[in-house]
């Protein structure tokens, strides 16, 4: 499983493996060892290399890395503003070993070496960064020196990926065991640079003590689900997805949701329509069906064959009561609902009315696929915590899967289970780009795929087609990449 670890449970995995074994200091060498071997590959030998440490283990990383380097022959400056603190019985031993002297942090200067060790704070960072750390930060960010950061860039919140009142920007990143949260979502993930992940031998057994709930979205993660065609199945075992359309002038936003569910693997998707989106809906159909869909109770019919088991509302649906009944009716047929755009914002205000009838039908999956913005209408503006908490607690209190949209796109169950994505490329955010999303999940849960694993699923997949397609992409492309990244998808079995 591509587990992240909060920096809690890094501690506790720290803990878990020198209560086994090794010691604390040992972990810490082979920490120390890894981040030389990465200024290593990017310094010439014989070169200046500025390590600052902090007053943690972090710190005491950093002493392990500059006696390293300095025997390996470079010409090394360590600044802190004191030795480490007693508390960090680790780093205070690196500091003994390292028998060199120590610089205010107020002497830095770009001078000193083109590399910098960031070894500041780390898992440990418990307050907002000041006074001359603060300080040295920002003239360290506005220097050209190349920066390699020791676990995580000082000021970056492991947990959460946000700043605590300054933040190093680092061209390289090396983390120990697992990444963190913070290395995933923004601003954290721009701060990393290159990120790499060392083995200072923990060993994999301390993920079942700890049991991490928080995942890098990548196939690892939800392959084994994923409902590759069987050579014996027919296509209605690969499930019939239904996405509704928006009115006259609003059906492009259906169509490409219903582009996505086909590609993504379901066996049949009909297009749901009002009367007078018929024929300009028909003109642009070919292997996706075309139905006749008179309001809720149109709807009601086309969801009473049971065959029909995965449907799409929201994308250029309209706001207001009629897609709220719709919304209703679809929660109340039994299938596997995605709910994007407007069947959120209608419910702005109305939330818990919204989550009732989720809840009503608890093991029909539901997907909820809000953008920032979609989400503050829907479950408050002012949500405590990180997008990672945010998506946590909305998925909890809807009783659905949440994907929380953006480049760092967190896909949450209300079990507390939560992934965060990567693969996102920046053209990816264009107009109808969302309307393909929704329908790729509802194609995945169509084909029967469990909800946070089809969720996450076609996060993921969307990502890679945005990758596939290149910049200069719009809508109209991702659905017809698609085949491609499931064949590179389906070879790594
Ligand atoms: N455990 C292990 O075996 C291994 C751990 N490893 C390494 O240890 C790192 C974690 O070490 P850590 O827990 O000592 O925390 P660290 O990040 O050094 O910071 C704590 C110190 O900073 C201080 N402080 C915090 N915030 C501050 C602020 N804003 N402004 C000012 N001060 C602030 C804080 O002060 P306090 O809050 O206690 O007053 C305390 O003195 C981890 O990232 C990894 O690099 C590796 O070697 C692998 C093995
Ligand atoms: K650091």
């Amino acid at each position: 499983m591509p587990a992240l670890l909060t920096p809690i449970e890094m501690a506790e995995a720290d803990r878990l493996t020198i209560a086994a074994g090794p010691s604390g200091q040992v972990l810490m060498a082979r920490a120390g060892l890894a981040v030389a071997d990465a200024v290593s590959r990017s310094a010439p030998l014989g070169g200046r290399v500025a390590v600052i440490c902090g007053p943690g283990n972090n710190g005491g990383d950093g002493y392990v890395v500059a006696r390293i380097l300095r025997h390996r022959g470079y010409r090394l400056t360590v600044f802190a503003d004191a030795p480490p603190d007693s508390r960090a019985a680790d780093a205070a031993a690196a500091f003994a070993e390292w028998q060199g002297p120590i610089e205010p942090l107020s002497e830095w200067s770009d001078a000193s070496a083109g590399i910098v060790v960031d070894a500041l704070y780390g898992a440990g960072l418990s307050r907002d960064i000041g006074g001359a750390a603060a300080e040295l930060i920002a003239r360290l960010n506005a220097s050209a020196c190349r920066v390699v950061a020791v676990d995580i860039p000082s000021g970056i919140d492991g947990a959460t990926g946000q700043p605590r009142g300054a933040a190093v920007k680092a061209h390289e990143t090396v983390t120990f065991y697992r990444r963190k949260p913070g290395h995933l979502l923004l601003p954290g993930r721009l701060h990393c640079g290159t990120i790499r992940v060392a083995d200072i031998g923990i060993s994999d057994d301390v993920l079942q003590a700890i049991g991490p709930k928080t995942f890098v979205n990548e196939p690892a993660l939800w392959r084994g689900l994923f409902p590759f065609p069987r050579i014996a199945a027919h296509k209605y075992d690969r499930g019939h997805a239904v996405v509704v359309s928006g009115g006259l002038t609003q059906t492009g936003a259906a169509r490409l949701a219903a582009r996505g569910a086909l590609r993504a693997g379901a066996g049949l998707v009909t297009l749901a329509s009002p009367p007078e989106a018929l024929s300009v809906n028909a003109a642009h159909l070919t292997a996706i069906m075309l139905m006749r869909m008179d309001g809720v109770t149109g709807l009601s019919e086309i969801l009473a064959d049971q065959r029909r088991n995965a449907v799409c509302l929201g994308p250029a649906l309209g706001l207001g009561e009629a897609t709220r009944g719709l919304v209703a009716e679809a929660l109340a047929s039994g299938a596997a609902t995605v709910l994007d755009a407007d069947a959120l914002t209608s419910f702005a205000g109305e939330a818990d009315k919204l989550f009732a009838g989720i809840k009503a039908w608890a093991e029909r999956p539901v997907v909820l696929t809000p953008h920032a913005g979609e989400f503050g209408r829907l479950f408050g503006p002012d949500q405590a915590g990180s997008k990672l908490e945010a998506a946590r607690s909305a998925a909890a209190r809807a009783g659905a899967v949440v994907v929380l949209k953006g480049p760092d796109t967190v896909v949450a169950a209300p079990d507390g289970r939560a992934a965060i994505a990567a693969n996102a490329p920046p053209w990816l955010a264009t107009a109808g780009s969302g309307d393909v999303l929704a329908g790729i999940v509802t194609g995945l849960l169509a084909a029967r795929m469990p909800a946070f694993e089809a969720a996450a699923a076609g996060v993921w997949l969307h990502g890679e087609a945005g990758l596939a397609a290149g910049i200069g992409l719009i809508a109209e492309d991702l659905p017809e990449v698609l085949p491609g990244v499931l064949k590179a998808l389906r070879a790594a079995e």
